[in-house]
């Protein structure tokens, strides 16, 4: 019988560890990421925001601790077709077409073709779907690989940084299209360097060096620091912590 709080909880880290080459990286990470929900990753270079994610989709080892992936551990078989990573670098097929690649992709994770032009869509690159993405600039280049990761119509979807090197029009295009997915009932775990892009998020995973060191609604979160900018409210938080 399925536990109603696995159904609810797509993401639970009860005092994560991970250690890099022997590295402690994270540290005591305790969090739950609610189904449907968008959660911000938020936090400086190095912080651990990529080694969280690496964790999540189940290629990084634990070193202590639980992390339980959409009622799973995080490196089971059954949940690689349930997951969408996409990373920072483009890891699509430079000389296929946007619709090629997502078709390949699809195919290779078993799925049926239907969704393909679904995904081009919902990444706003119907008019380009015949191009190849050598043709194509680079922030459409980022949505080709989102689109791959679309095809298979994931439960999760960790994005690692996706808005980097977007004009503020796209980036709008593209929180409006995380939007619609959770709406449909995706998770979604969205890193990012932008602390105003905290508040396209349900709640905000604020981390450093390897710790976490808030999770809150962007709203509490600037309630709780008095401040009005997510940009000072993290400084805030990290003086209170440093303190
Ligand atoms: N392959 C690796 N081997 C050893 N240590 C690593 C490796 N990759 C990252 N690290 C270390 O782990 C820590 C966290 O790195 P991580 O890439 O998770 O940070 P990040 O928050 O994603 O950074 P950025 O925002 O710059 O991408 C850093 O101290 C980094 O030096």
């Amino acid at each position: 019988m399925l536990n109603s709080t696995l159904v609810e909880t797509a993401v639970a880290a009860d005092r994560l560890e991970v250690s890099r080459r022997g590295t402690p990286v994270l540290h005591q990470l305790t969090f739950t990421v609610p189904t449907g929900a968008i959660v911000g990753l938020m936090g400086p270079s190095g912080c651990g925001k990529t080694t969280l994610m690496r964790t999540i989709v189940g290629v990084q080892r634990i070193a202590g601790g639980s992390l339980t992936v959409l009622g799973s551990t995080p490196d089971d078989p059954a949940n690689r077709p349930r997951l969408g990573y996409v990373t920072q670098a483009v890891s699509v097929y430079r000389d296929l077409t946007v619709r090629q690649n997502a078709a390949y992709f699809a195919a290779l994770q078993g799925f049926s073709v239907d969704h393909v032009d679904d995904a081009v869509a919902a990444v706003g690159l119907t008019p380009y779907a015949d191009r190849r993405v050598e043709q194509l600039s680079g922030g459409q280049a980022s949505r080709a690989s989102l689109a791959c990761a679309l095809v298979g119509d994931p439960d999760l979807l960790v994005l690692d940084e996706p808005t980097v090197g977007l004009d503020p029009v796209t980036r709008e295009e593209l929180w409006e299209h995380l939007r619609a997915l959770a709406d449909a009932g995706t998770t979604l775990l969205v890193s990012s360097h932008v602390m105003d892009e905290a508040e396209r998020c349900d709640s905000v995973l604020l981390m450093r060096d390897g710790r976490l060191l808030e999770h809150l609604p962007p709203r509490q979160l600037l309630e709780r620091t008095h401040t009005d900018s997510m940009d000072r409210a993290f400084l805030t938080l990290i003086k209170e912590h440093a303190a």
